[in-house]
């Protein structure tokens, strides 16, 4: 695993902590902590001790987005995060990631910041979690999915209001317009994404990234298309063993794995 003083990292199999540490600047991004995210994702998916990974702010905040001082500066130290590698912060694009990543947001998720919670499989936020295309008032485009990711997840009509008016959402609507997943206090944000992310990592892995995959591909595609996608996938999560080992376990009525002998009640 690479090391930066901007991203800070925690192995703690099967989970990957990845927190964004530049407080000082509300965890914004520049052209360092956007190559080390890329690289840091990309160690993470070949890791095969690793299951699901945590994206966090350091001090009560997500991330503001692009480093808009890095942009603004002729300074070549200052590497420039839009122009600076030719690639997202993120690396691995969620087609080519096998294994879900959680967002865990405190404090503001705006502009490019909330184009990476918006590349994470699910957001966890606390109840003062703000979310924002902030970016609007100074010029600097959704290059990093935004614009893609959020008519998807919320629809266009909650999406354009964001994206027109650059204003600020506060948790409760995020959490009714599907933005936000989960709503915690404040000093629940740890434990419950580490909650949601031992439940996800301790099902059986190759079925459930087969899944989410799928679901990924399938986003744009024709009902047809799409259907016959899902089974080419999912015939291979069959041929692994691991659906019948699954099955058996229920039969013999010991479900072991994920430890859910009866299915989950409603929270
Ligand atoms: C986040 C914020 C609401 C926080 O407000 P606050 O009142 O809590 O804190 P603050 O006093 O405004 O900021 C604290 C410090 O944090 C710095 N800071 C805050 N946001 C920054 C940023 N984006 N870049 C550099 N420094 C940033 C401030 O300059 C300041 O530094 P200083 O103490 O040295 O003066 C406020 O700072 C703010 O609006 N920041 C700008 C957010 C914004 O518009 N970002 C857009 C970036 S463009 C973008 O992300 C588009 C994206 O697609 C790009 N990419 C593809 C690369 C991902």
């Amino acid at each position: 695993m690479p090391h930066s003083h901007t991203v800070k990292i925690e192995r703690q199999p099967p989970l990957l902590w990845v927190t964004i540490n530049r407080p000082q600047a509300r965890n914004a991004v520049d052209g360092k902590t956007a190559s080390a995210l890329a690289s840091i994702f990309t160690d993470f998916d070949a890791d095969p001790d690793l299951s699901v990974a945590i994206l966090m702010g350091a001090e009560q905040n997500f991330c503001a987005g692009a480093d808009l001082k890095a942009i603004a500066s002729d300074n070549p130290e200052l590497r420039n995060p839009l122009t600076s590698d030719g690639i997202g912060p993120m690396g691995p694009s969620r087609l080519t990631l096998s294994k879900p990543v959680i967002a865990a947001i405190d404090g503001y998720c705006v502009a490019g910041g909330l184009e990476l919670a918006l590349w994470c499989d699910l957001r966890v936020a606390t109840e003062r979690a703000v979310f924002g295309v902030f970016c609007r008032r100074f010029g600097v485009p959704l290059i990093d999915g935004g614009t893609v990711r959020l008519p998807r997840l919320i629809g266009m009509s909650h999406a354009m209001d964001m994206i027109l008016t650059g204003r600020a959402v506060n948790a409760s609507e995020a959490l009714n317009i599907g933005l936000a997943n989960r709503l915690v206090a404040p000093e629940n944000l740890r434990a419950t994404a580490e909650e949601l992310a031992l439940q996800i990592a301790n099902f059986p892995q190759q079925c459930l990234r087969n899944d989410r995959q799928s679901a990924y591909q399938q986003w744009g595609m024709n009902e047809d298309a799409a259907i016959n996608n899902e089974f080419q996938l999912g015939l291979k999560t069959l041929a692994s063993g691991e659906t019948n080992a699954g099955a058996k376990r229920f039969e013999q009525g010991n479900g072991r794995q994920g430890r859910q002998e009866k299915p989950p009640k409603p929270q």
